[in-house]
């Protein structure tokens, strides 16, 4: 039995969003022993259990007070919103933070060979999908009519099986459209991973656990996102160095022993530096340039 003063976090089991997802969740502190088949995992040093599901019944767990929390792709999310919406059901959930993962897109795609003049291209055609709430929304905006045909898996093969003339499919590299002959038409929704919490009180040992990992997943995004950077210049182009390091505030600018016209200058920048900015910063007479990651970040 489930000891309901501990938070519940559902993640997904196994695809897209799992191995990001658990390795934020051990990132953030939290140690957990997940094993291959394990459906439940305790963390053992944090009063925290992940539950591992399909992705699907994600959005439900949390909107049913099922789980406190759980990691789930927009797009999924606003599907199951809008299909409790059409039951007549009034869904609530809080949505804390957009996540630095599971980018994709949910695109219109037509075989190659068919013409596209825009959206009334797509009247009265037999459209496969996963996401039917999503399409109708987009394309009722629009009173395009259409039939839906509704797949769970494997949409990109609907129009060469004869099923559909188009779909309605999460594109990311493209790679699964054009190797089932189609080409993307339309973006209809652009999607990333989000953190969730089912809606309602919540106690206040679990609501300040929930603040402290929000605070540490904002950390591990922005340090995700950032390098920390040594490098020794002259002492004299030091304004134009800085000028080359987006998001480098107030670095540090040190001496260097035994010799007076150049320093060493340690900054955290919030971009990755590309080779082409090294480069540039050689040009300017930079050395000995160093770029390091950063693990954690605490502002
Ligand atoms: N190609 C992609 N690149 C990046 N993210 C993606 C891609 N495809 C899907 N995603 C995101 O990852 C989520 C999960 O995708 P996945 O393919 O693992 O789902 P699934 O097959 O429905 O899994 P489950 O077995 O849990 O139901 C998607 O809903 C979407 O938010
Ligand atoms: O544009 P691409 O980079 O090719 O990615 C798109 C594919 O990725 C997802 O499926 P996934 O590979 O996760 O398999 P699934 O159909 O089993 O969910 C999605 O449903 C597409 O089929
Ligand atoms: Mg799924």
């Amino acid at each position: 039995m489930l000891d309901r003063s501990r938070l519940r976090i559902a993640i997904q089991k196994s695809g897209r969003l799992s191995k990001e997802s658990q390795q934020l969740l051990e990132q953030c502190g939290i140690k957990i022993n997940l094993q291959q088949q394990r459906l439940l995992a305790f963390a053992e040093n944090m009063a925290i259990d992940i539950m591992r599901v399909r992705d699907d019944d994600i959005p439900g767990l949390v909107m049913d007070g099922i789980v406190d929390l759980g990691i789930i792709g927009e797009n999924v999310l606003e599907e199951a919103l809008l299909t409790r919406r059409s039951q007549g059901d009034n869904p609530c959930y809080i949505m804390l933070l957009r996540l630095d993962f599971g980018d994709c897109r949910l695109s219109m795609a037509l075989p190659i060979d068919e013409p596209w003049n825009g959206p009334k291209s797509l009247q009265g055609k037999r459209i496969a999908t996963s996401y039917p709430h999503l399409l109708k929304q987009y394309l009722d905006k629009l009173g395009i009519h259409f039939k839906s045909c509704l797949l769970n898996g494997s949409v990109e093969v609907a129009p060469r099986a004869g099923l559909a003339d188009a779909i309605c499919d999460l594109v990311s590299t493209g790679a699964t459209l054009e190797a089932n002959g189609l080409h993307e038409v339309e973006v209809i929704y652009r999607s990333k991973a989000c953190l969730i919490q089912r809606s309602g009180e919540l106690s206040n040992i679990k609501q300040s656990l929930i603040n402290k990992l929000i605070i540490r997943i904002q950390g591990v995004i922005q340090a995700r996102g950032s390098k920390y950077i040594m490098l020794h210049a002259p002492a004299e182009q030091l304004e134009e160095i800085i000028n080359l390091l987006p998001g480098a505030e107030s670095p540090t600018v040190l001496p260097l022993a035994g010799n007076q016209h150049r320093v060493a200058i340690y900054m955290v920048s919030n971009e990755t530096l590309f080779w082409e900015t090294m480069e540039n910063l050689k040009n300017l007479g930079a050395s000995s340039i160093l770029v390091l990651p950063i693990e954690k970040m605490m502002e």
